[in-house]
């Protein structure tokens, strides 16, 4: 049953690569204002899922639902107006590197004015984007990083400016794609406080892929597991209870006991 309370509803999805099927029967919502971690061994699927639910692939069967409309609606306007409506920080957290921080900023605040045909909504004041993109600089702790190159950040600040890129579609649900991969746990750490501060002060639902253990009990609300031997999800729920009473192979999952979990 889709309540208001949920931002956006997968149905009956499989998701396949050329004819391979690599998850099915998948069925969950996203709750307005949750942390929402995707979780799962190697290989089972957790990054394709999130490019279905960003409407980047289309479903083998099964649909993606956010706030009741389509992403996949066969009209391309629909579509590019529900992409609007999603922030999206990728695994590489790429910026572009012949930009400056701030500029790479302002390029996305540009993008995300344009309207269903691609057109600038408004005319653009540049000042005031100079603005908005210092203002989402300093909510990620990146005051003085305007000017600077990405190559000029350290990894974790990279990935901060990521996210303040990612939050200049002013979106209401925001992607994470494994956020805390390759940063020294300080860091990482650093960033879940992040994650947790965006949803006290903007109010965004945060979907996030993850591998991190330390990250998915400090800040997920639930985690959804994905088995790659069954293709389908076998849980969801907050990670305190699955680690006590969740099936096993999650249980061994959230007990570093990797043994028993590919
Ligand atoms: N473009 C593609 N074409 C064909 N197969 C693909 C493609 N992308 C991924 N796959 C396959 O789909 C399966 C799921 O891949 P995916 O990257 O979604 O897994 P994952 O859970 O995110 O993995 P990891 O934790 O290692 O990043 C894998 O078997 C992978 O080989």
């Amino acid at each position: 049953m889709a309540t208001q309370a949920d931002i956006m509803r997968v149905e009956g999805l499989t998701m396949a690569h050329g004819g391979r099927v690599i998850q099915q029967g998948l069925d969950f919502a996203v709750r307005r204002g949750e942390i929402l971690a995707i979780m799962g061994g190697s290989g089972c699927g957790k990054s394709t899922l999130l490019r279905h639910m960003i409407g980047l692939q289309t479903p083998a069967a099964g649909r993606i639902l956010l706030e009741g409309a389509d992403l996949n609606d066969a009209d391309e306007r629909v579509r590019r107006r529900l992409r609007r409506r999603l922030g999206v920080m990728f695994q590489a957290g790429a910026l572009w590197s012949s930009m400056s921080v701030g500029e790479n900023l302002m390029f996305a605040q540009r993008e995300s004015l344009r309207d269903d045909d691609g057109r600038l909504r408004r005319p653009l004041d540049e000042a005031e984007l100079a603005l908005q993109a210092r203002f989402r600089l300093a909510l990620v702790g990146l005051d003085g990083s305007f000017e600077r190159l990405p190559a000029e950040l350290s990894g974790g600040m990279r990935k901060r400016a990521a996210i303040a890129r990612a939050l200049c579609a002013d979106a209401p649900l925001l992607f994470l794609d494994e956020p805390s991969a390759g940063l020294d746990p300080l860091a990482s750490a650093r960033l879940d406080a992040l994650i947790l501060q965006l949803r006290a002060a903007l109010g965004m639902t945060v979907v996030m892929v993850t591998h991190e253990l330390d990250s998915l009990f400090a800040v997920a609300d639930r985690a959804l597991f994905l088995d790659a031997r069954q293709r389908t999800m076998t849980a969801l729920d907050n990670p305190y209870p699955l680690r006590e009473h969740g099936p096993d192979e999650v249980r061994a999952f959230l007990r570093r006991d990797r043994s028993d979990f590919r």
